[in-house]
């Protein structure tokens, strides 16, 4: 099992990732750091870390157990994993539950924020992402007659309002767990759809159906692809309500990454401290990098030219066989051959989704959230070096990447990131190899 600790070995840098807030869905809770209101805790601060220090005699409180060998636990306000081998029960034998974590899904602010236009608003306005669903239905609409279709997170309506227009399904179900629910009844009304499409107000793993469906669509990716973990409630109605042998919609998804430069942003947040205004600011350098670049950057945009080998698939999802239970940790490998010698800042990361066709011969729809295809609100996540590293043509950058779910907050994951640069034979002074870890905590 990966170690969940920062480990400070020679020849090794490690930097913990603090979080950021995303684009979608606003305002989720920042797990590591709580402060006060919303029921959520009394007016202190929790700060999560990878590893908990804690010495004998201390007194944790126990969240949850992931696995056998590391716990998730609290002391003194900061929470992290700790070796369960360390900690024996308390002698009362008493578990206390931290009133804190009374909503690990975050649901209400979750929904509450689906629950309004803006998120709707980024959504619609972006037009590869929702062309890409027209495009499935259109393209498919001869299979679809009287074929039943469940939407499962429909928002405004709009895939199953493209449903109910472009193809002649027997029956859609547009499953909708936040407020939006009641507006979307209204559009579907208005747009003369009622017939076909039928409003399910309610979480798609409490809601009731009359009868199983042929084709389960949704749109539920999230920033690195699994952000939100909205994939987990597809797969439950997966088991649930499609019959066997129907259809996924999206059927596949891949995450990529690709090690790249980033000038601009290295200028911004940490060569501006060289001189400002004449001035020796660089003691503000340790704090800069810690700030700014101990965090993913979402919305980043990645020009093609500062990608610096040929991106690689490092996670690959069948809808089909992807089960809850291989959410919890997700491990993918990478090898990059550097094609011109530049600074390597760091990686980016977005992802693909595919639809097969239904049609014999039909083509496959693909939705690319990369820099060499349209623009998406998703835009791109870059993940900063602690320090840029020289690369030349020819040189390979290797490593592992993992995608562990948080065992508390379970709309939120730590990518750690694991990897060695290896000079060409034609480059030897660069020949050494150098390992970065990072963990990088997702909201
Ligand atoms: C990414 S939005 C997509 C909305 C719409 N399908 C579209 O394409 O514009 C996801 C929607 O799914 C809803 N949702 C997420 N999880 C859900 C669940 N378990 N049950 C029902 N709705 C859910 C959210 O409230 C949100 O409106």
């Amino acid at each position: 099992m990966m170690r969940p600790v920062r480990s400070m070995l020679p020849g090794q840098i490690s930097l913990e990732v603090a979080p950021i807030r995303s684009e979608r869905p606003a305002n989720l809770r920042d797990p590591n750091l709580k402060t006060g209101g919303g029921g959520i805790s009394n007016n202190r601060v929790t700060c999560f870390v990878s590893q908990l220090s804690f010495s004998r005699g201390d007194r944790l409180l126990v969240h949850a157990k992931p696995s056998s060998e590391w716990w998730w636990a609290e002391l003194q306000g900061v929470i992290g994993y700790v070796p369960a081998g360390y900690l024996s029960q308390d002698a009362a034998g008493e578990e206390e539950e931290d009133p804190s974590i009374e909503d690990p899904w975050q649901d209400e602010e979750y929904f509450g924020n689906y629950g309004t236009l803006r998120l709707h608003l980024e959504m619609l306005s972006d037009k590869s992402r929702t062309e890409a669903y027209r495009q499935v239905i259109l393209s498919n609409s001869a299979s679809l007659s009287s074929k039943r279709v469940m939407d499962l997170g429909c928002g405004t309506g709009i895939i199953s309002l493209f449903c109910a227009q472009l193809a002649r399904p027997s029956m859609v179900y547009a499953v909708e767990a936040s407020s939006m629910a009641e507006y979307t009844r209204q559009l579907v009304k208005q747009n003369g759809c009622d017939e076909v499409v039928t409003v399910l107000q309610g979480r798609a793993e409490e809601i009731e159906l009359p009868e199983q469906v042929d084709v389960l669509v949704s749109e539920w990716m999230g920033n690195c692809l699994l952000f939100e973990f909205m994939v987990e409630s597809v797969l439950l109605a997966r088991d649930r309500w499609l019959r066997d042998g129907g259809t996924m919609w999206p059927s596949s998804a891949a995450l990529t990454l690709v090690p790249c430069q980033a000038d601009s942003y290295y200028a911004e947040k940490m060569a501006f401290w060289e001189r400002p205004y004449g001035l020796d600011f660089t003691p503000l350098q340790p704090l800069a990098q810690q700030e700014f670049f101990t965090k993913p950057k979402f919305s980043h945009i990645i020009d093609p030219c500062d990608c610096l080998a040929a991106p690689c698939d490092v996670i690959s999802l069948d809808m089909y066989t992807l089960q809850v239970g291989d959410l919890e940790q997700m491990k993918g490998q990478f090898h990059f051959c550097v094609e011109k010698s530049a600074v390597f800042h760091g990686f980016t990361a977005w992802f693909t989704v595919c639809f097969k066709s239904l049609e014999a011969g039909g083509a496959t729809v693909e939705l690319n959230t990369g820099p060499n295809s349209g623009p998406t609100h998703w835009k791109q996540t870059l993940f900063m070096l602690d320090r840029p590293v020289s690369v030349c043509a020819g040189d390979s950058i290797s490593g592992t990447i993992v995608l562990q779910r948080n065992p508390v907050w379970r709309r939120h994951m730590t990518v750690t990131l694991h990897w060695t640069i290896k000079g060409s034979t034609d480059n030897p002074d660069n020949a050494q190899a150098n390992i970065f870890i990072y963990y990088m905590h997702f909201i």
